[in-house]
């Protein structure tokens, strides 16, 4: 498979690595400073830039009809229109805010327990993400997925970066040196306190998922997230 990294700092480098340990061919890098590039001699792209880039860089793949895989966070505002021209120009897209198989089987676990929860009032929910210091985005994207989970099973109506209203699920996002990324839900009442959380040791998960989807999405059409790609129902 002949892969376009769209960004090649510290995702772009780790995934070089899988997909050169799997086979595949780099036929195309691009950081900051290639403005102009042409996409079309790749089967696939993967983008891993900056929430200011992620979606031109997707724009340009999907109007060229190569098929994109995104896991830069902090762009989603975006993220319908996106939709809009894979449909219009009948690609194939995918973002995760996070993809790396533990964190998809903890998304999962995340929204069992939130049906669970969802009837007892006296635990107060909250959220804690942890990241290195160069992140450019809080929360965390994948925090923000974990809320989006939550939400649908309780009564609370969004998230909220630090100090949160009683409807709303408070995030706090921590930045300390070196950390690859840390997400723990915690449900607090007087008597008890549950609490889950997923650790990444390292950024090689994020990587392969990143690099298995690629390979999942080619000769498909439409758009689709890491539930597809690893069957989780
Ligand atoms: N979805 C996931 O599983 C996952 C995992 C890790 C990181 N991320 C996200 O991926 C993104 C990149 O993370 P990182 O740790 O590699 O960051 P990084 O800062 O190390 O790398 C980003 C790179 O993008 C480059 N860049 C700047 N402008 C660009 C442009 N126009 N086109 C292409 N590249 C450009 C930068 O020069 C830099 O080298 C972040 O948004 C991060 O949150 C997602
Ligand atoms: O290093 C990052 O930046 C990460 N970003 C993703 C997020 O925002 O959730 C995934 C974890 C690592």
């Amino acid at each position: 498979m002949k892969i376009a990294l769209l960004g090649y700092g510290k995702m772009g480098k780790a995934i070089e690595k899988i997909a050169l340990d799997r086979g595949h061919e780099i036929v195309l890098k691009i950081d900051k400073d290639s403005s102009d590039y042409n996409i079309s001699d790749a089967d696939v792209a993967i983008d891993f830039s900056l929430p200011s880039a992620a979606f031109s860089n997707i724009s340009t793949c999907l109007e060229n009809k190569v098929p994109v895989i995104s896991g830069t966070t902090g762009w989603l505002e975006n993220y319908d229109k996106a939709v809009d021209l894979c449909n219009e120009h009948k690609g194939a897209f995918i973002y995760a805010s996070n993809f790396s198989l533990g964190v998809n089987i903890f998304f999962q676990l995340n929204e069992y327990l939130a049906k669970m929860m969802s009837n007892l009032s006296q635990y107060d929910i909250s959220m804690e993400e942890i990241h290195h210091t160069q992140k450019l985005d809080a929360p965390s994207g994948t925090a923000i997925s974990l809320a989006e989970g939550i939400l649908k099973h309780t009564d609370k109506t969004a998230w909220k970066l630090d100090e949160a209203g009683t409807n709303e699920i408070p995030i706090v996002a921590k930045r300390i040196e070196n950390v690859p990324g840390t997400h723990t839900i915690n449900y607090n009442s007087e008597v008890d306190s549950i609490e889950i959380t997923h650790t990444a040791h390292s950024r090689q998960g994020f990587a392969l998922g990143a690099v298995i989807a690629a390979e999942w999405i080619i000769g498909k059409t439409g758009v689709f997230n890491m539930k597809d790609v690893l069957n989780l129902s």
